[in-house]
């Protein structure tokens, strides 16, 4: 829903002045060759200042913004874990020491831009998407898309953005510049559900996708609608997000596991014979494409960690979600690093945006992020997810500029994480902990209270979440039992927090890989915790055996017998296990090897 009335943009009416950056978006802005397919319209020479102004926005754009509390959160006085300082953050996530001595790890952040609770939806819009309209009338294909958890407001930013870009864009084709040119605006808005394309202003059609000889991509009947009135940009818009809500697909539950894309192209008109228009389903028979701006929201990002569910669809659904979830990750990658190869066949999502991977692209990620405390472990992966993103960019200036790719011994830490038990694991002790600071309570807290924080305990990941009674999705209605997997899901979709961090890598290519070493990885898991309950199994056999041979008049016959047949049982047991384990560790090293033979990161 659009809520906010909108007002005229301080930027676009400024093009014709001189553009002021406001936002300071020049740091390490890379500007690139024209390469362009599209890039034959005419420069007119009062556009050249306007180009040359399209080289202080920022090629990646990297902005957190933070939701308020809802009700539910301030009725559970669930408490404000994110404390924002201007294009800063720092997360404060309760945690227990093994001797339920609580302690606070706070996690700092640094992005282009950090948009905290109060802040509107126009404002939003200034900071995001305003700086690049006018580079839109110079060939750039841009993306803004939103990304984070359930409930986080992805759909709450993203939605008003396209109508004030609309305005802005109208507003732009205004101006004789254009109107001469005969640019015209075009509207289409579709949804990428379980890889499946349909079009939201067609009655929810499949569609399919196509290249043309060029590579270019073509979504087969995407309908597309010419938008010269804001009023009736508004109408579709609305036209569309009821049909993502209530499509045959079903409601709110499911628009969280679609990703929906709503674009606005500048097209400049040619005249086109009525036969040719007929055979050609194709955007060229409407025009030519000068540029584009692609919004997206994205699905819940969490959602990718349903790989483990139950119902088939589930996980076919989240394999997807987490596949384009990192497939985008690497094209923006490769994007920033000017690779020559963009993996967009990673996923149908990064397909589809294919054309806005080359020549002059822009790209915003919006992070959303919630701020209550039983939203903690996901806050902290998306952000961990906006800081890849943003320090993979060679414009990044968060991490990579304090030197958080460095792997720093967990143990090493001198603050007061060193008297907390390190689990032997080899793959928790290296993790990236630059963004943590630990801050001691020195309080210990009892059973009943560990309820109310959420907090995680370090000395054993698997079992150990008090996350029951709240997680990000209780909005939603699901269950949160299932956090330990999630978290062990979603470290990996988001590049990782833990395990992830020793392994390779993700690239285009290996995501198949990648899905399968995740499966192995939990058998892995699984085989261990049987091994386990077999072995307690065996041992109350072994004191039974005990008991019954120190009987008077036991038989010593009949207990070595038993005892080499339980001995027998332990160490198949052991060997089948350590038979798993050396498979996945050379699973591992294939990995990595492969890795090695990729570009670097
Ligand atoms: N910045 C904000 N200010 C006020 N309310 C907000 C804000 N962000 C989100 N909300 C509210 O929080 C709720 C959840 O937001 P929203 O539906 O946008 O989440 P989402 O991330 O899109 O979720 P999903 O992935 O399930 O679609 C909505 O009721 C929305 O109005």
């Amino acid at each position: 829903m659009i809520s906010e009335p909108f007002e005229p943009s301080p930027y676009i009416p400024s093009i014709s002045k001189g553009f002021e950056n406001d936002f300071n978006l020049t740091a390490g802005w890379q500007q690139k060759e024209q390469t362009d397919a599209d890039a034959s319209a005419p420069v007119p020479t009062n556009e050249k200042e306007s180009n040359a102004r399209e080289n202080n926005v920022a090629k990646i754009r990297v902005v957190v913004r933070k939701r308020p509390l809802n009700k539910k959160e301030l009725s559970r006085k669930e408490e404000d874990i994110v404390t924002v300082s201007d294009n800063a953050l720092t997360v404060h996530e309760p945690k227990l020491k093994v001797d339920l001595t609580a302690y606070v790890e706070k996690h700092e952040f640094c992005f282009d831009a950090v948009l905290d609770e109060r802040v509107t939806n126009d404002e939003v819009y200034r900071v995001t998407v305003e700086p690049i309209i006018p580079t839109i009338f110079q060939r750039t294909k841009a993306t803004c898309f939103a990304y984070g958890q359930t409930g986080s407001g992805k759909t709450f930013t993203m939605q008003p953005l396209p109508l004030r870009a609309a305005e802005d864009l109208v507003r732009l084709l205004h101006q004789p510049v254009y109107h001469n040119q005969r640019f015209k605006l075009w509207l289409s808005y579709f949804e990428i559900y379980g890889g499946k394309l349909f079009d939201l202003l067609g009655e929810r059609k499949k569609l399919c996708m196509r290249e043309d000889g060029r590579q270019q991509v073509c979504i087969v009947g995407l309908q597309e609608f010419e938008v010269s009135d804001v009023q009736i940009v508004k109408e579709y818009i609305e036209k569309g997000n009821a049909a993502r809500s209530t499509g045959s697909t079903g409601a709110n539950e499911e628009s969280s596991r679609s990703h929906a894309i709503l674009q606005l192209a500048i097209k400049k008109h040619i005249e086109v014979k009525e036969s040719f228009r007929r055979n050609n389903d194709g955007n060229e028979s409407r025009g030519k494409v000068i540029g584009k701006i692609s919004f997206i929201d994205l699905a819940g990002s969490e959602r990718g960690a349903d790989t483990t569910d139950n119902d088939r669809q589930t996980r076919i659904e989240g394999a997807e979600i987490n596949k384009s979830l990192l497939a985008l990750k690497e094209c923006i990658r490769a994007l920033d690093n000017d690779q020559i190869h963009i993996p967009f066949r990673g996923s149908k999502l990064t397909e589809v945006l294919r054309d806005s991977f080359v020549g002059n692209s822009k790209t915003v990620m919006i992070s959303c992020i919630s701020p209550n405390v039983g939203s903690c472990e996901h806050t902290l992966n998306t952000l961990r997810y906006a800081d890849r993103v943003k320090s993979l960019s060679k414009s990044g200036n968060t991490k990579k500029d304090q030197g958080q790719n460095s792997l720093i011994p967990i143990n090493k830490d001198t603050s007061s994480a060193s008297s907390i038990p390190v689990s032997a694991d080899v793959e928790d002790v290296y993790e990236p902990q630059q963004d943590v600071k630990v801050v001691d309570t020195g309080r210990r807290v009892t059973e009943k209270e560990t309820l109310s924080y959420i907090p995680t305990v370090d000395y054993d990941k698997q079992q150990s979440s008090f996350s029951s009674g709240f997680s990000g999705r209780e909005e939603s209605g699901v269950a949160s039992g299932s956090m330990d997997r999630e978290r062990f899901e979603i470290n990996n979709a988001y590049g990782g927090s833990t395990s992830q961090k020793m392994r390779p890598s993700y690239s285009q290519n290996s995501l198949d890989t990648e899905e399968k070493v995740q499966k192995e990885e939990e058998a892995l898991i699984a085989a261990h915790r049987k091994e386990i309950e077999d072995t307690m199994e065996i041992v109350r056999e072994e004191m039974k055996l005990l008991a019954e041979v120190e009987q008077p008049g036991s038989l010593i016959d009949n207990y070595v017998t038993q005892l080499s047949f339980v001995l027998s049982r332990k160490a198949a047991s052991l060997v089948s296990l350590q038979a798993r384990l050396a498979r996945f560790q050379h699973r591992l090293k294939e990995q990595e090897i492969l890795s090695r033979k990729r570009v670097p990161r």
